[in-house]
């Protein structure tokens, strides 16, 4: 059991598992872009972890960059969308990867799905680590899903309760 601020988690996804799953994603990611040349774009802040262990495992050239937005105060959904930090890499005919820590109510997805099309980029694939199909709200496409999780808080490996948690190497649940 942690303490994060008011709240008790329990462990949930070990470091090992973590690991294996990643390791899985990258290299599945590197087969489906040999000779692509992707941009993958990581979506801050939650994404650091994960993208920087995932990107260790893409052997194959590709472009890193990212996007901060934010939609979570606490543990809820405000329903909005903010962008903090806009995209500053050209996708016209790219290949994008967008890469989240989370899929909750999709709502996330669905703003950076729009922004990145916008931009005509030859095609475009979703990437997280954890998605939660009972919370999903808006029908986004996920290519790359590393666990699906049942509709409960979790925090750790980038994800944050209340700015805390982040730096925790595995991934802990709210235990109410
Ligand atoms: O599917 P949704 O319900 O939209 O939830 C997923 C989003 O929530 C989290 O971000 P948050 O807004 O907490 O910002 P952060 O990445 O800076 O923590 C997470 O990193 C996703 O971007
Ligand atoms: O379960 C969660 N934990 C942390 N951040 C999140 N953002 C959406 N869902 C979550």
């Amino acid at each position: 059991m942690i303490q994060v601020k008011d709240k008790t988690f329990k462990s949930y996804i070990t470091q090992s598992a973590i690991e294996k799953r990643v390791m899985e994603m990258g290299k599945a990611i590197t087969n489906d872009y040999d000779g692509k040349n992707p941009v993958i774009i990581g979506v801050l802040n939650g994404a650091y972890m994960f993208l920087a262990d995932l990107s260790k495992f893409i052997g194959i050239p590709a472009e890193v960059s990212f996007i901060k937005i934010s939609s979570y105060q606490g543990e809820t959904s405000t329903g909005k969308v903010k962008k903090m930090l806009g995209l500053d890499t050209d996708l016209q005919d790219r290949h994008v990867l967008i890469v989240e820590d989370i899929v909750d109510t999709g709502l996330s997805m669905v703003h950076l799905l729009g922004q990145i099309y916008e931009k005509n980029p030859a095609s475009v694939k979703t990437v997280t680590l954890l998605h939660k199909p009972e919370a999903l709200q808006h029908k986004v496409p996920l290519d790359y899903v590393g666990f699906e999780i049942p509709n409960k808080f979790v925090v750790g490996y980038g994800l944050d309760y209340d700015g805390y948690g982040r730096n925790i190497s595995e991934i802990y649940q709210l235990t109410t």
